[in-house]
């Protein structure tokens, strides 16, 4: 579980975050939404310690990042898994050398032993048979499927993905979401995803954070989300035609 108890971050003169308390659950997939500009990225930078608020404090379990030193800090980031938005691969490299990447940097493992590990997060991505391929010679879902299983090969507690779905079409991008979930329940990850994707929230909002201009205007979890009469939820779920069709169809159904 990560805490996040009164999180402020400026910019110059100014306040971006103005004061953010929420949790994020453990073995759950927990989803920051909120319309462009609301500060989802940067309280999402603020929890992978990329930046430092200026007021407030982020636990992970037990521990605040801020007491932390500089080795708990990097033990921490051995914990942590990303998945960057547009994936992030490295275009010269393989897919097996992609995923391996995080091995590398922070094991001393042999290179059988990491191919092992390579070999079984590609599997359960359902990618067999492209290692020695390179990123442009698979497709963006695919690239995608990558992308998570760089990000879960070492094991990590903890899964940050910004904007994953990003790019890919309806149908790839609630695989995606469902893989992401799936990933998350089986490894008892807490998960926390950036989205601005409506579909996303209906899949896997198991826990939503809505943000709006800095502050926490609403939280709860999918169901909640279409009952409640909070304006600002309203406001940003029905700012889709398809949802305020939904609507309509659900009130008139009573
Ligand atoms: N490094 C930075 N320096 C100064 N201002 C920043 C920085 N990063 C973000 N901001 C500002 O913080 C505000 C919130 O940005 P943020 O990227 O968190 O929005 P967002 O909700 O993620 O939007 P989007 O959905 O468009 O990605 C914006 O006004 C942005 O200009």
């Amino acid at each position: 579980m990560i805490k996040v108890e009164n999180v402020k971050k400026r910019f110059g003169e100014e306040e971006i975050l103005k004061g953010i308390t929420t949790t994020f659950e453990k073995g759950k997939t927990n989803l920051i939404i909120g319309q462009s500009g609301s500060g989802k990225s940067v309280l999402l930078k603020c929890l992978i310690g990329l930046f430092k608020p200026e007021e407030g404090r982020i636990y992970y379990e037990e521990n605040a990042i801020q007491d932390m030193d500089d080795d708990q800090q990097r033990d921490l980031r051995e914990e942590i898994g990303m998945l960057f938005q547009g994936g992030a691969l490295f275009d010269s490299m393989t897919i097996e050398e992609n995923v391996m990447f995080p091995l590398r940097m922070f094991t001393k493992q042999k290179k059988s032993e990491m191919l092992g590990r390579v070999n079984e997060v590609l599997s359960r991505v359902d990618l067999n048979n492209v290692n020695k391929k390179y990123p442009a010679e698979i497709s963006g879902g695919m690239q995608k499927r990558v992308s998570i299983a760089r990000a879960i090969v070492n094991k990590p507690k903890y899964l940050f993905c910004d904007e994953p779905n990003s790019g890919l079409d309806p149908k790839t991008a609630t695989l995606i979401d469902n893989l992401i979930q799936e990933i998350t329940h089986e490894n008892d990850i807490t998960t926390v995803v950036v989205t601005h994707d409506m579909n996303s929230v209906m899949e896997i909002g198991e826990k939503v954070v809505l943000l709006k201009n800095g502050t926490l205007a609403w939280q709860g979890d999918k169901n909640e989300i279409f009952k409640t009469d909070n304006e600002d939820v309203t406001n940003f779920v029905y700012s889709s035609d398809l949802f305020k069709k939904i609507r309509e169809v659900q009130l008139k159904e009573g």
